[in-house]
């Protein structure tokens, strides 16, 4: 089904509405920053971050941060894979989402990439522990374990298996003051 967009969503092509629900309304925002968020899968599996400080500490996620201002949204992606994780990678886009937590004074557009390899020596640091997790718990690729959403973002099972299917998507996810998702919008493009 193909829907109107929620504020603050950008899509080029023409999109299918995935999964909806939660609050009537959205929050409003006024300011938007621009994020990146960077995934590697490969053979079964795919490599989280288990953040150790900072927003978003003790969840798992890709690897990113705030795109400087000098950088593009892939040269961000590509510093911050090697800042947190140690690995340069040959990343391509994937997805866009649009955050926004009520009571920030920015919402969050997140560009996210993705590659199916590596160079370099994956490496723990101060911010992030990366982990390898089984993309299929049907055909686990053992030793590694299932991909662990509930301690990720709650939107992020919403859009990572179209992410695995490589199939490009955009959303949209609101949060309430305590964490919770109140309002959420994803869909394939
Ligand atoms: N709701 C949700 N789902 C999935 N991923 C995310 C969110 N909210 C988010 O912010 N993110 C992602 C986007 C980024 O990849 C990280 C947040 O980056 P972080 O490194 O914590 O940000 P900063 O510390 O401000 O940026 P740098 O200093 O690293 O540039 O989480």
């Amino acid at each position: 089904m193909t829907t109107s967009l929620p504020p603050g969503v950008v899509c080029e092509g023409e999109h299918v509405e995935r999964h909806a629900g939660g609050a009537t309304e959205w929050l409003a925002f006024d300011k938007i920053k621009l994020y990146t968020n960077a995934f590697i899968v490969e053979e079964g599996r795919i490599l989280l971050g288990y953040k150790k400080r900072g927003f978003g500490k003790d969840l798992y996620n890709g690897f990113g941060g705030k795109v400087e201002p000098e950088e593009t949204p892939l040269q961000a992606a590509i510093r911050e894979m090697e800042e947190e994780a140690g690995i340069t990678a040959p990343l391509r886009k994937c997805g866009t989402l649009f955050f926004v937590c009520d009571g920030l004074d920015h919402a969050f557009h997140i560009d996210l990439y993705v590659a199916n390899d590596y160079t370099g020596n994956i490496t723990e640091t101060d911010e992030m522990r990366p982990e390898w997790f089984a993309i299929s718990e049907d055909t686990p690729s053992a030793p590694h374990p299932p991909i662990p959403y509930k301690q990720m973002w709650a939107d992020d099972v919403f859009w990572m298996p179209m992410l695995l299917a490589n199939r490009p998507f955009v959303g949209r996810a609101d949060f309430a003051k305590d964490g919770t998702m109140q309002k959420w919008w994803f869909a394939e493009v």
